[in-house]
């Protein structure tokens, strides 16, 4: 492992930061710290460059206590979403500035500081903006060389806090697939804090999602989206619509919804929790439907339907707009679901002990050994 980090905390004043943090990171690994702001991932990220310090735990890169490492021996790039290039210098300067101010054993010669900015401009596809200043630069450009400063000392860790943060749309995601390219090409291990989803799932290896200075979930993109692993996540990652449901025998039952395509789940029978994104619900016309269709609204390839339950709840689904001519607005409808999660209501916790829960894909003859 390059990276492990283990039971770390950090407190200001009586507020606790971070609690008690667990974090491995392989070599040539790209991590994304993702979660809502104010989650701790700066903090983190800080206390990894040495810009900060946590009360308790312990920090090893390589196996070395990097904690007792001063902040300049750290061997960490960091670019943070304002990073202020120098206003005075050119391009290539800045991209300089890491190898010129290193300590007189370890600073490579005149030439060697060209020969390798020269390698770092062509490498991040610079090259045409080496002699300009800053202020002649897009946010983006300036970015991509922010990038290159960091990366100059050849860093062992790259630390970057929301680097494109302040950028439009479409620029961050030019910037996403081109630090991808540069990840792989590099091979360096690297830490990138964002709370946009779409950002880190495009980007990382895996994702750590941070919520009120705890890891709610570590995984590769894909599980942490089919898998969220807590309520928090399953929030977090736009399961908007949240129902309540009986769980019997491992299946989601619930009056008006036709959950049948959901896998059995292991876990005790009673109250739940469904969490489900819009794109996950297929409004059926029936005439005995629980909901019924209060408005339709088109976002070109979706629909957007708003469903109106008997009790007053609501929710929208979000179905693809030319296989839902037979929708209108005043129907009555039952829901079908190809996809959700479920977690026991947490208000049944008082309920008596859960039985054991078996792996959700488990056979069935073990789990019905785990129910009554
Ligand atoms: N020096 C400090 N003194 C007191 N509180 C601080 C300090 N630095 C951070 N905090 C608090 O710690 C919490 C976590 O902050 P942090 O910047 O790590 O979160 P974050 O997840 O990176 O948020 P954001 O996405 O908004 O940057 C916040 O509540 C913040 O107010």
């Amino acid at each position: 492992m390059a990276l492990v980090i283990e039971n770390l905390t950090r407190r200001f004043g009586a507020t606790e930061v971070l609690r008690g943090i667990d974090l491995a990171v392989a070599d040539r690994e790209l991590v994304a710290l993702l979660g809502p702001s104010g989650s701790g991932k700066t903090t983190l990220l800080k206390i990894i460059a040495g810009l900060d310090w946590p009360n308790a735990g312990s920090l090893t890169v390589a196996d070395e206590d990097w904690l007792a490492r001063r902040p300049q021996t750290r061997e960490t790039g960091f670019v943070f979403q304002h990073y202020a290039l120098f206003p005075h210098m050119r391009v290539r300067d800045n991209i300089a500035f890491g190898l010129t101010v290193q300590p007189r054993p370890r600073r490579p010669d005149a030439a060697a500081i060209t020969a390798r900015v020269n390698e770092l401009l062509q490498f991040l596809q610079i090259e045409t903006l080496a002699d300009r200043y800053p202020a002649e630069l897009s946010g983006g450009q300036r970015q991509r060389v922010a990038l290159g400063r960091a990366l100059a000392t050849s860093p062992r860790i790259l630390l970057l806090d929301e680097p494109f943060g302040a950028l439009d749309a479409q620029v961050r995601r030019d910037l996403r697939r081109w630090l991808r390219h540069v990840h792989e090409a590099s091979g360096t291990t690297t830490i990138f804090v964002t709370h946009d989803q779409e950002e880190a799932f495009e980007l990382a290896d895996r994702v750590v999602v941070m919520g009120a200075g705890r890891i709610e979930q570590i995984g590769r993109p894909d599980e942490i989206y089919d898998h969220p692993a807590s309520p928090f996540v399953a929030r977090f990652l736009g399961h908007t619509v949240e129902l309540p449901v009986t769980l019997q025998a491992g299946r989601v039952q619930a009056r008006g919804l036709d959950a049948t395509a959901l896998p059995r789940r292991a876990l005790p029978d009673g109250p739940a929790r469904l969490f489900l994104r819009a794109s996950d619900i297929t409004p059926v016309p029936a005439e005995d439907g629980r909901y019924r269709i209060t408005d339709l609204a088109s976002t070109g390839a979706l629909l957007r339907v708003r469903l109106t339950e008997s009790a007053g709840v609501e929710m929208d689904a979000e179905v693809p707009r030319r296989t839902a001519t037979a929708l209108a607005v005043g129907q009555a409808v039952h829901l079908r679901v190809q996809a959700g999660c479920v977690f026991v209501d947490p208000r049944s916790a008082t309920a008596p002990p859960a039985r054991p829960t078996v792996p959700a894909d488990a056979p069935l003859s073990e789990l019905k050994e785990s129910l009554p």
